[in-house]
């Protein structure tokens, strides 16, 4: 055997970017074409109510891309744009009257809401199916006990998905999820074990974070903290997921970054998502899909 040869089987395959904005527009595209089906075929036109509280300037932004891309969608949204100082009875009352509309199929209350204001109390005054966020207990807990009838949050879904885009088999590998919030460290590490991973959730507590990530075959980030992960916590090969968004200032202005030291963790790393362009999209066309899914569970009910 040639030297040349031997080199080449030690060589580690090139790192490869998880293009999350390509497969969400794939994802956004062949949605339109299922809520165009729908509408023709039962008369049904999937609507998404989006309830923003107050002007925070980041919520508006999202609030915004969420209405554009439901309606290139080919459904249909509604806003509700409440006040700062609008009170939890005048919020909750809004939401009953969406649950009772039946015209609406999705709603999604955007966080985070003003200190006046209970979340937990919000989220589950939604109608569980019209929850397209995923993120009332009653959902939470279809997701914790493993049955299939619920809504799964957009972010973890789409995570899922990208995940899956670079490794269709995830059974037996081991995982690694760093921060553990309702919206997406929990329910990420609960899919995850249903895909057959063997998942380690690191939180403020975790001793020796690094080392959990080190072991890890599958690494999903979502603790808001840029520069978190560094190249030496990525065993070679791992698939990294990055979930973070953080605005830092650079010499050259404001930029967004991730909870991964992008640079560092690549030259590690089987496969990486950025960011931007990444998870993000992801969530904004799992949002949609979970919304067609509403409203095609309001034709099939008995
Ligand atoms: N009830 C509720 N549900 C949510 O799903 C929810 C929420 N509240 N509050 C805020 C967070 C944040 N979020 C994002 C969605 C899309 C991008 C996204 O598309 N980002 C692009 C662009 C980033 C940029 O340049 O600003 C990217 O990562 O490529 C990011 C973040 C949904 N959230």
């Amino acid at each position: 055997m040639l030297p040349d040869d031997k080199s080449a089987d030690t060589t580690l395959p090139p790192t490869r970017l998880i293009d999350g904005k390509a497969f969400a527009q794939r994802l956004r595209h062949d949605l339109r074409e299922q809520a165009l089906a729908l509408h023709a075929q039962a008369g049904v036109l999937p609507t998404l109510a989006v309830v923003m509280v107050g002007d925070d300037p980041a919520s508006g932004v999202y609030v915004r891309s969420k209405i554009r891309a439901t309606e290139q969608a080919g459904m249909r949204s509604v806003s509700h744009h409440l006040p700062g100082h609008t009170s939890e009875a005048e919020l909750l009352g809004l939401i009953a009257t969406l649950n009772a509309n039946p015209l609406v199929h999705g709603i999604l209350v955007q966080l985070p809401l003003p200190p006046q204001i209970r979340r937990d109390a919000v989220l589950d005054g939604i109608a569980p199916e019209k929850d397209v966020d995923g993120f009332h207990v009653v959902n939470a807990g279809r997701l914790a006990v493993g049955r299939r009838d619920g809504f799964i949050p957009c972010t973890p879904m789409g995570c899922l998905m990208l995940l899956k885009s670079v490794r269709p088999v995830l059974a037996g590998l081991q995982a690694v999820v760093i921060g553990c919030s309702n919206i997406v460290g929990r329910p990420m590490a609960r899919l995850l074990q249903q895909e057959g991973c063997t998942v380690t959730m690191t939180h403020l507590r975790t001793r020796d974070v690094a080392a959990e990530a080190r072991r890890a075959d599958i690494i999903v980030v979502a603790a808001g903290r840029a520069g978190l992960v560094r190249g030496d916590w990525v065993k070679p090969g791992a698939i990294v997921i990055d979930v973070g968004i953080n605005r830092v200032e650079t010499p050259d202005g404001a930029r967004i970054v991730g909870d991964v030291a992008f640079d560092e963790a690549c030259p590690h790393a089987g496969a990486i998502t950025p960011v931007p362009g990444g998870v993000g999209p992801m969530t904004i066309a799992c949002l949609l899909q979970n919304t067609l899914q509403a409203a095609r569970n309001t034709v099939s009910a008995p």
